[in-house]
């Protein structure tokens, strides 16, 4: 008799982006109407989110238009969901699946695909190594909204932070040690070489509240130091992608970059809090921030790239995938928000949830 493999769905969740020029102003408009990203009752929401959507609407669609008119995110997330999927083949009937929280394919499209193919159980794997309530806290949120709205009720573990995972760690590692011999090979032996992990900012009231967002950053960046092998390292973290006019959590990577052309350093910028390739680093930091060095006179510009579907970050995940399966407590995963606590009191994420 062969033994019963479970059906196990992986949903990768992520932000989304437009997928043609017309879709640029009401994707900005689900971001911004979104009550973790604009936190007012829903009667100011509404005017307020439709203004920030229609005033941001020009400069994300020159953004886009670099990009050929739509954002490379959903192709590169189904990659890394095929090359998961396979990774896990051996051990289990796993198929990976994408909910997309602003745009195609949203929550509820997949949530029917997940009923449709028969899942036994679901483990739910938002793409932002770090927590917060306006990424991966506003993504579960509406995944459990869309299955009470299509009747899909599964166990579901949830691998909320994986911000200092060792395999995240030790893959991101590997990409930014490639990435610094090469540019050190590049540049001559007296120009000083500093690191930029460069993190999406957020506003401060939203850290001050509870995210752990940027108390997570700080622990990946660390865990990622931990694994290079650069003696005497010079390395600092910085925000970038500010988009609205409140004070957002700082050193900006603006402010960074301007430092490092006074002391006169070359950077190699790291994004840490993205794990794909999407308009924030293939025009912020490759033109803006490139631009911006080189106006500065700072002497050497370098990006790390994305881990995208790197093998080993992709094994990285697998590895998160089968310890959260087998129950290790190790792992944050929350039920409602409820478990983490008890299971490293280190994770603020369930009181950021509550408070939020
Ligand atoms: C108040 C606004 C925003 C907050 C807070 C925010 C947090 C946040 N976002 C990401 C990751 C991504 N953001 C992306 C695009 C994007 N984000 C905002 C605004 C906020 N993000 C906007 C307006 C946009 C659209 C693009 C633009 O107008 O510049 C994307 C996808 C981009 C793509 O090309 O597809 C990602 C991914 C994180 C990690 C984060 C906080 C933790
Ligand atoms: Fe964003
Ligand atoms: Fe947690």
């Amino acid at each position: 008799m062969s033994e019963h493999r479970p059906r196990v769905a992986i949903i990768l969740f992520n932000l989304g982006g437009p997928d043609a020029p017309e879709a640029v102003r009401p994707f900005l408009e689900n971001l911004f109407l979104d009550p973790a990203i604009v936190r007012l009752p829903k009667l100011l929401r509404w005017p307020l989110g439709k203004f920030i959507a229609a005033r941001r609407t020009k400069a994300a669609s020159e953004n886009y238009a670099i990009l050929g008119g739509k954002s490379p995110l959903l192709e590169l997330t189904i990659a890394q969901g095929e090359a998961l999927q396979a990774a896990l083949a051996p051990e289990m009937e796993a198929r990976c699946f994408v909910a997309m929280r602003y745009w195609h394919p949203f929550a509820e499209a997949t949530a029917r695909e997940v009923k449709a193919w028969g899942a036994d159980e679901a483990i739910l794997l938002p793409l932002y190594p770090q927590f917060s309530t306006t990424t991966s806290g506003s993504s579960i949120d509406d995944w459990k909204a869309a299955c009470a709205k299509v009747g899909l009720d599964l166990p579901s573990k949830t691998l909320c932070c994986w911000h200092s995972d060792e395999g995240f760690a030790r893959a991101t590692a590997a990409l930014v040690q490639a990435s610094y011999d090469k540019a050190r090979a590049e540049l001559p032996a007296e120009v000083p070489l500093r690191i930029l992990f460069s993190a999406h900012g957020l506003p401060e009231s939203i850290v001050k509240r509870g995210d752990p967002y940027q108390w997570q950053v700080e622990r990946s960046v660390a865990a990622v130091v931990g694994q290079l092998d650069i003696p005497g390292l010079d390395h600092s973290v910085c925000y970038q992608s500010r988009v609205t006019p409140q004070k957002w959590i700082g050193p900006s990577t603006e402010e960074a970059l301007e430092h490092a052309a006074k002391e006169k350093v070359a950077v190699l910028v790291c994004p840490i809090a993205f794990v794909s390739e999407h308009s924030e680093t293939l025009v912020e930091l490759d033109v803006e921030y490139q631009e911006l060095a080189h106006k500065l006179g700072i002497p050497g510009y370098f990006r790390v790239p994305a881990q995208n579907s790197d093998a080993g970050f992709i094994g990285a995940l697998a590895g998160l995938v089968r310890r959260v399966r087998a129950g290790n407590r190790t792992l944050c995963s929350f039920a409602g928000g409820r478990q983490c606590p008890k299971q490293h009191g280190d994770c603020p994420h369930a009181r950021a949830r509550n408070a939020a």
